[in-house]
């Protein structure tokens, strides 16, 4: 049982090498760690830290989790008589209490005609999930550069992870997902929530490296793909034990896909030889199978026309790392292909069906950026309220200025419409087929997309500023913060670029306009 002190027992601790302080009426012991504080020994021997209540100054220079370390829970010796902490840490898979932390479906009061309880059941579930087993791993790949661990994918395979990032589908049927959702009502909105259930694990990179190829290389070989090729590669995927990615863009093609230089030439007995190199490749350096891009000679079809191939790493492939600014944790790869011979049963989707393949996949692709994107807002929502609230300048929170209160505003606005247009947009999903989808929504995806990019650039900054030096380095109070204003950058350009969707868009409308109507 935890010892009971007085204040004034606490307060004879207070020299080097006999160091006590009260944090929230827990009383710890630093003593010996004192020597070893990150922050160093003599702001703890400050006469208002030394043997004193150090909560406020303590929150104002650390996450709470730094108590929740099971090496600093050891410097606990005991709490104050009659006082009970008055700090409450959010408990595993439960909501946040922060106004605006949380979409506005999840707050008890409000209500929307999109949810039901099957969403609510998966939301609980996923969340724990994403607590316990994702974040931990998630932190320490971030700092490690690696990829995930096997026991993350044993544990998304046993829980049908990748399956329903995949989004609704007849993979899912005669499935019981968490929170016991059935396979067959999965709908958008449950993929909805998985997505963005995902970014409160605050690792971009990771969550990149761990689920791009599911989602992004998988449904041309479950869409196209020819038996048993096809049922074999969905198993290992979607149950963790190989690793996918998409390779599209080149040194020489981004946005503009069509000027790849990737070639493959058909040679006399069917096969085809690969020969050139792919850029910007996430996941490409854990993966076991590329879904590859490339244009193709000497074929039944046209020269020059875009066929897709599943290549698996046995074939030949070389991936070097890129550094980005973005994260290690993503695995970004530099890929070659040097006379890399595909067999015949491993073109998808015939001669020439690339393109149709790839633009295909926008949608889907563009669509899970937006939910994240509008999420990932929430989590910068959370964290600027609560630094506002506990730190202090000029003798008072940050929240009493009102330059915070305003860029607060202007900030919770924009995440407020984030969330109802990606709800839209998912609606729309859930009563549309996907050839529907394609021809309807291309437009107004890529509009949703190019302005949450827009916004969450806006929100990162102002986000950064309200945190001030903090955002800037990778640990501590604004890890989260530095986080996402490193990596908002890359949302503004992968999955097509600002400028591209923008004109994709308008492009688009251009095709409805009537010719019998005039101002
Ligand atoms: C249980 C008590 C404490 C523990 C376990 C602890 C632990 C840490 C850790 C792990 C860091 C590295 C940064 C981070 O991860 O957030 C840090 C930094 C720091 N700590 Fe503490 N600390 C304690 C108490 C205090 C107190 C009472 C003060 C009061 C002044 C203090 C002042 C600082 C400062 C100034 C830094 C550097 C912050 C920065 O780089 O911005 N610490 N501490």
């Amino acid at each position: 049982m935890s010892k009971v002190f007085t204040r004034d027992e606490v307060e004879k601790h207070n020299k080097d090498g006999d160091l006590w302080v009260v944090i929230d009426s827990t009383v710890y012991d630093l003593s010996k760690f004192a020597k070893l504080h990150p922050g160093g020994l003599s702001v703890l021997l400050d006469e208002d830290v030394a043997g004193m209540d150090a909560t406020t100054v303590f929150f104002s220079l650390h996450r709470y989790e730094v108590l929740q370390k099971p090496q600093y829970k050891r410097l606990v010796v005991g709490h104050i008589a009659l006082e009970e902490p008055k700090i409450r840490p959010v408990g595993v898979g439960e909501l946040s209490r922060v106004p605006y932390a949380e979409s506005p479906w999840l707050n008890p009061a409000f209500h929307s005609p999109y949810y039901n309880d099957t969403h609510r059941a998966l939301q609980k579930e996923f969340r724990a999930f994403v607590d316990t087993v994702l974040y931990p791993d998630a932190q320490a790949c971030e700092a490690s550069g690696k990829n995930a661990s096997p026991e993350v994918y044993k544990a998304m395979a046993e829980r049908k992870v990748n399956h329903m990032r995949l989004g609704p589908g007849k993979h899912l049927h005669g499935l019981t997902l968490m929170g016991g959702v059935k396979g067959e009502e999965y709908d958008a909105f449950h993929e909805l929530i998985v997505t963005q259930e995902l970014t409160r694990m605050h690792a971009r990179g990771y969550g990149t490296g761990l689920g791009s190829g599911v989602f992004l290389g998988l449904p041309p070989v479950m869409n196209y793909g020819a038996e048993p090729l096809r049922s074999r590669v969905i198993d290992e995927v979607l149950n963790g034990k190989k690793v996918m990615c998409l390779a599209i863009t080149e040194a020489f093609a981004g946005s503009d896909v069509q000027g790849m230089k990737c070639r493959a030439d058909r040679q006399a007995d069917g096969s085809w030889l690969v020969n050139g190199h792919k850029k910007w490749i996430s996941a490409g350096m854990w993966a076991d199978y590329i879904l590859l891009a490339a244009k193709t000679y000497g074929g039944d079809g046209p020269d020059g026309a875009v066929t897709a191939f599943l290549v698996d790493r046995s074939m030949g492939f070389e991936t070097k790392a890129i550094t980005t600014s973005y994260s290690k944790a993503a695995g970004t790869s530099y890929v070659t292909f040097d006379d890399v011979r595909i067999p015949a049963d491993h073109v998808i989707g015939g001669e020439g069906a690339g393109l149709l393949i790839i633009f295909g996949n926008f949608n889907h692709e563009r669509w899970y950026m937006c939910a994240s994107m509008a999420r990932g807002c929430r989590g910068l929502i959370e964290e600027c309220l609560l630094w506002s609230a506990q730190r202090k300048v000029f003798g008072k929170p940050l929240l009493a200025q009102p330059v915070i209160r305003n860029k607060l505003a202007l900030m919770i606005s924009k995440a407020e419409a984030m969330q109802t247009w990606i709800e839209h947009l998912t609606f729309q999903m859930t009563r549309m087929d996907h050839r529907t989808q394609i021809k309807q929504l291309g437009g107004p995806m890529a509009f949703c997309k190019m302005q949450f990019s827009l916004w969450e650039k806006e929100l990162a900054d102002q986000a950064v500023q309200i945190f001030g030096g903090r955002a800037v380095t990778a640990s501590g109070m604004g890890r989260y913060i530095e986080m996402a204003n490193r990596t908002a950058r890359f949302d503004a350009v992968l999955g097509g670029s600002e400028e591209v969707l923008g004109d994709l868009g308008v492009r688009q409308l251009m095709r409805g306009m009537p010719e019998d109507q005039k101002l």
